[in-house]
Protein backbone atom coordinates (compact mmCIF):
# COMPACT_ATOMS: atom_id res chain seq x y z
CA UNK A 1 0.00 0.00 0.00
CA UNK A 2 2.47 2.80 1.00
CA UNK A 3 3.45 4.56 -2.64
CA UNK A 4 6.68 6.30 -3.48
CA UNK A 5 5.39 9.32 -1.40
CA UNK A 6 3.13 8.28 1.51
CA UNK A 7 3.65 5.75 3.70
CA UNK A 8 0.30 5.13 5.51
CA UNK A 9 -1.60 1.93 5.20
CA UNK A 10 -4.57 1.14 3.68
CA UNK A 11 -7.91 2.46 5.04
CA UNK A 12 -5.63 5.46 6.97
CA UNK A 13 -6.96 8.05 4.97
CA UNK A 14 -10.40 9.29 5.14
CA UNK A 15 -12.20 9.68 1.55
CA UNK A 16 -12.50 13.61 2.54
CA UNK A 17 -9.11 15.20 2.58
CA UNK A 18 -8.34 18.79 2.90
CA UNK A 19 -5.04 19.94 1.22
CA UNK A 20 -2.88 22.98 1.81
CA UNK A 21 0.59 23.58 0.49
CA UNK A 22 2.71 23.76 3.53
CA UNK A 23 2.76 20.82 5.40
CA UNK A 24 3.26 23.00 8.71
CA UNK A 25 0.00 24.10 8.17
CA UNK A 26 -1.30 20.39 7.53
CA UNK A 27 0.08 20.14 11.35
CA UNK A 28 -1.43 22.77 12.66
CA UNK A 29 -5.14 22.06 10.83
CA UNK A 30 -4.66 18.63 12.73
CA UNK A 31 -3.85 19.73 15.74
CA UNK A 32 -6.37 22.61 16.12
CA UNK A 33 -9.12 21.53 14.43
CA UNK A 34 -9.28 17.50 14.31
CA UNK A 35 -10.40 14.97 17.39
CA UNK A 36 -7.90 12.33 17.90
CA UNK A 37 -5.57 13.11 15.28
CA UNK A 38 -2.79 10.84 14.36
CA UNK A 39 -0.05 11.10 11.88
CA UNK A 40 -0.38 8.37 8.93
CA UNK A 41 2.25 10.03 6.59
CA UNK A 42 5.68 11.92 6.79
CA UNK A 43 7.57 10.80 3.70
CA UNK A 44 9.75 13.73 2.65
CA UNK A 45 7.93 15.90 5.79
CA UNK A 46 4.87 16.20 4.00
CA UNK A 47 2.62 15.54 6.65
CA UNK A 48 -0.91 13.87 6.52
CA UNK A 49 -2.87 13.44 9.52
CA UNK A 50 -6.46 11.53 10.18
CA UNK A 51 -9.12 12.44 13.09
CA UNK A 52 -12.54 13.23 13.30
CA UNK A 53 -14.24 17.18 13.04
CA UNK A 54 -17.98 17.90 12.91
CA UNK A 55 -18.24 14.05 14.01
CA UNK A 56 -17.11 12.77 10.51
CA UNK A 57 -13.76 10.98 9.90
CA UNK A 58 -11.48 14.10 7.90
CA UNK A 59 -8.18 13.41 6.61
CA UNK A 60 -5.48 16.86 5.73
CA UNK A 61 -2.48 16.14 3.93
CA UNK A 62 -0.28 18.88 2.73
CA UNK A 63 0.60 19.20 -1.72
CA UNK A 64 3.67 21.00 -1.35
CA UNK A 65 4.06 23.37 -4.36
CA UNK A 66 3.32 23.81 -8.15
CA UNK A 67 0.96 21.12 -10.38
CA UNK A 68 3.60 18.30 -10.48
CA UNK A 69 4.02 18.35 -6.62
CA UNK A 70 0.02 18.22 -6.01
CA UNK A 71 -0.59 16.09 -8.61
CA UNK A 72 1.58 13.25 -7.19
CA UNK A 73 -0.15 13.63 -3.80
CA UNK A 74 -3.90 13.72 -5.00
CA UNK A 75 -3.06 11.28 -7.56
CA UNK A 76 -2.09 8.75 -4.85
CA UNK A 77 -4.63 9.73 -2.59
CA UNK A 78 -7.39 8.82 -5.06
CA UNK A 79 -5.88 5.77 -6.78
CA UNK A 80 -3.85 4.09 -3.51
CA UNK A 81 -6.29 5.64 -0.98
CA UNK A 82 -9.53 5.69 -2.40
CA UNK A 83 -10.17 9.48 -1.42
CA UNK A 84 -12.85 11.01 -3.12
CA UNK A 85 -12.95 14.01 -2.24
CA UNK A 86 -9.99 16.96 -2.59
CA UNK A 87 -10.31 20.33 -0.36
CA UNK A 88 -6.92 22.44 -1.53
CA UNK A 89 -7.02 25.28 1.67
CA UNK A 90 -4.40 27.21 -0.14
CA UNK A 91 -3.40 31.15 -0.44
CA UNK A 92 -3.05 33.46 -2.96
CA UNK A 93 -2.31 36.81 -4.74
CA UNK A 94 -5.23 38.95 -5.92
CA UNK A 95 -4.87 40.24 -8.97
CA UNK A 96 -7.87 42.37 -9.43
CA UNK A 97 -8.10 45.86 -7.52
CA UNK A 98 -11.38 44.96 -6.07
CA UNK A 99 -10.07 42.03 -4.37
CA UNK A 100 -9.13 42.67 -0.88
CA UNK A 101 -6.87 41.27 1.30
CA UNK A 102 -8.15 38.50 3.71
CA UNK A 103 -11.10 37.75 1.42
CA UNK A 104 -11.71 34.06 0.76
CA UNK A 105 -11.77 32.59 -3.17
CA UNK A 106 -13.92 29.78 -4.22
CA UNK A 107 -11.94 28.78 -7.09
CA UNK A 108 -14.84 27.85 -9.43
CA UNK A 109 -12.30 27.62 -12.50
CA UNK A 110 -8.90 27.85 -13.00
CA UNK A 111 -6.39 28.93 -16.06
CA UNK A 112 -3.28 27.70 -16.76
CA UNK A 113 0.13 28.50 -18.18
CA UNK A 114 1.05 24.81 -17.28
CA UNK A 115 0.27 21.95 -19.95
CA UNK A 116 -0.78 19.53 -17.76
CA UNK A 117 -4.36 19.42 -18.92
CA UNK A 118 -3.54 19.79 -22.31
CA UNK A 119 -1.08 16.55 -22.23
CA UNK A 120 -4.55 14.66 -20.34
CA UNK A 121 -6.69 16.05 -23.50
CA UNK A 122 -4.45 15.61 -26.60
CA UNK A 123 -3.33 18.78 -26.34
CA UNK A 124 -7.03 20.47 -26.23
CA UNK A 125 -8.50 22.64 -23.80
CA UNK A 126 -9.56 20.85 -20.52
CA UNK A 127 -12.37 23.14 -18.28
CA UNK A 128 -10.54 22.93 -14.84
CA UNK A 129 -13.68 23.40 -13.04
CA UNK A 130 -14.35 22.80 -9.30
CA UNK A 131 -16.98 20.25 -8.38
CA UNK A 132 -20.26 22.09 -8.45
CA UNK A 133 -21.61 20.49 -5.33
CA UNK A 134 -18.73 21.25 -3.36
CA UNK A 135 -18.55 24.73 -4.64
CA UNK A 136 -22.26 25.55 -3.90
CA UNK A 137 -22.07 24.10 -0.61
CA UNK A 138 -19.15 26.22 0.25
CA UNK A 139 -20.72 29.13 -0.96
CA UNK A 140 -23.54 28.43 1.29
CA UNK A 141 -21.76 27.72 4.39
CA UNK A 142 -19.78 31.01 4.18
CA UNK A 143 -23.40 33.11 3.68
CA UNK A 144 -24.77 31.23 6.82
CA UNK A 145 -21.24 31.97 8.90
CA UNK A 146 -22.21 35.95 7.81
CA UNK A 147 -18.93 35.86 6.01
CA UNK A 148 -19.41 35.98 1.95
CA UNK A 149 -17.33 34.85 -0.52
CA UNK A 150 -15.66 35.74 -3.39
CA UNK A 151 -16.46 33.05 -6.38
CA UNK A 152 -14.91 33.18 -10.06
CA UNK A 153 -11.54 31.91 -11.45
CA UNK A 154 -8.40 31.73 -10.55
CA UNK A 155 -4.90 32.11 -12.52
CA UNK A 156 -2.78 28.62 -11.54
CA UNK A 157 1.11 29.89 -12.81
CA UNK A 158 3.85 27.74 -12.96
CA UNK A 159 5.89 30.76 -12.29
CA UNK A 160 6.09 32.17 -8.64
CA UNK A 161 8.38 34.58 -9.81
CA UNK A 162 7.45 35.52 -12.99
CA UNK A 163 6.74 38.00 -16.07
CA UNK A 164 4.73 39.65 -13.33
CA UNK A 165 3.93 43.39 -15.03
CA UNK A 166 3.14 41.62 -18.42
CA UNK A 167 0.83 38.65 -17.13
CA UNK A 168 -1.36 40.90 -14.66
CA UNK A 169 -3.14 43.18 -17.25
CA UNK A 170 -4.38 40.39 -19.31
CA UNK A 171 -5.62 38.33 -16.54
CA UNK A 172 -7.56 40.82 -15.11
CA UNK A 173 -9.08 41.89 -18.40
CA UNK A 174 -9.94 37.75 -18.85
CA UNK A 175 -11.74 37.93 -15.30
CA UNK A 176 -9.15 36.00 -13.00
CA UNK A 177 -9.48 37.40 -9.03
CA UNK A 178 -5.91 36.09 -7.98
CA UNK A 179 -2.78 34.23 -8.56
CA UNK A 180 -1.71 30.88 -7.21
CA UNK A 181 0.06 27.38 -8.46
CA UNK A 182 -2.02 24.36 -7.80
CA UNK A 183 -5.48 24.84 -8.24
CA UNK A 184 -6.28 23.76 -12.35
CA UNK A 185 -3.71 20.83 -11.56
CA UNK A 186 -5.63 19.45 -8.87
CA UNK A 187 -9.22 19.61 -11.16
CA UNK A 188 -6.91 18.10 -13.75
CA UNK A 189 -6.25 14.83 -11.58
CA UNK A 190 -9.73 15.04 -10.32
CA UNK A 191 -11.24 14.67 -13.76
CA UNK A 192 -9.10 11.90 -14.78
CA UNK A 193 -9.58 9.47 -11.92
CA UNK A 194 -13.23 10.39 -11.13
CA UNK A 195 -12.73 12.36 -7.66
CA UNK A 196 -14.32 15.80 -7.02
CA UNK A 197 -12.13 18.50 -6.03
CA UNK A 198 -12.73 21.96 -4.59
CA UNK A 199 -10.02 24.78 -4.15
CA UNK A 200 -10.49 27.70 -1.15
CA UNK A 201 -7.76 30.25 -1.48
CA UNK A 202 -7.52 33.45 0.86
CA UNK A 203 -5.95 36.37 -0.41
CA UNK A 204 -2.67 36.53 1.88
CA UNK A 205 -1.31 39.47 -0.80
CA UNK A 206 -1.82 41.90 -3.18
CA UNK A 207 -0.10 41.81 -6.49
CA UNK A 208 -0.92 45.10 -7.37
CA UNK A 209 -1.12 46.85 -4.11
CA UNK A 210 1.85 45.17 -2.78
CA UNK A 211 -0.12 44.30 0.30
CA UNK A 212 0.55 41.64 2.69
CA UNK A 213 -1.10 40.03 5.33
CA UNK A 214 1.33 39.84 8.73
CA UNK A 215 1.63 35.95 9.94
CA UNK A 216 -0.91 36.52 12.89
CA UNK A 217 -3.39 38.28 10.49
CA UNK A 218 -2.96 34.72 7.66
CA UNK A 219 -3.69 32.65 10.46
CA UNK A 220 -6.81 34.15 11.84
CA UNK A 221 -8.13 34.80 8.19
CA UNK A 222 -6.95 31.13 7.24
CA UNK A 223 -8.70 29.79 10.38
CA UNK A 224 -11.82 31.42 8.70
CA UNK A 225 -11.61 29.58 5.56
CA UNK A 226 -10.33 25.77 7.26
CA UNK A 227 -13.77 25.70 9.16
CA UNK A 228 -15.42 26.67 5.89
CA UNK A 229 -13.55 23.45 4.20
CA UNK A 230 -14.76 21.70 7.36
CA UNK A 231 -18.46 22.45 6.69
CA UNK A 232 -17.85 21.35 3.22
CA UNK A 233 -16.37 18.17 4.40
CA UNK A 234 -19.22 17.67 7.26
CA UNK A 235 -21.33 18.12 4.38
CA UNK A 236 -20.64 14.49 2.24
O1 LIG B 1 -0.21 28.61 0.46
P1 LIG B 1 -0.22 27.52 -0.56
O2 LIG B 1 -1.34 26.58 -0.36
O3 LIG B 1 1.11 26.77 -0.63
O4 LIG B 1 -0.44 28.22 -1.99
C1 LIG B 1 0.37 29.22 -2.59
O5 LIG B 1 1.59 29.46 -1.90
C2 LIG B 1 2.70 28.84 -2.61
C3 LIG B 1 3.64 29.91 -3.10
O6 LIG B 1 4.14 30.65 -2.04
C4 LIG B 1 2.08 28.08 -3.77
O7 LIG B 1 1.88 26.75 -3.38
C5 LIG B 1 0.79 28.84 -3.98
O8 LIG B 1 -0.22 28.15 -4.67
O1 LIG C 1 1.21 31.65 -5.83
C1 LIG C 1 1.05 32.64 -5.15
C2 LIG C 1 0.51 32.60 -3.84
C3 LIG C 1 0.35 33.75 -3.13
N1 LIG C 1 0.73 34.91 -3.70
C4 LIG C 1 1.25 34.96 -4.95
O2 LIG C 1 1.60 36.02 -5.44
N2 LIG C 1 1.38 33.83 -5.64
Amino acid sequence: MPTPHISAAAGDFADVVLMPGDPLRARYIAQRFLQDAREVTSVRNMYGYTGVARGRKVSVMGHGMGIPSISIYATELIQQYGSRVLIRVGSCGALRHDVKLREVIVALGAGTDSKVNRMRLQDHDFPAVADFALARQAVEAAEKRGKPVRVGSVFTSDLFYGPAGQTYEVHERMGMLAVEMEVAGLYGVAAEYGARALALLTVSDHLRTKEALSPEERQTTFDEMIELALDVAAAQ
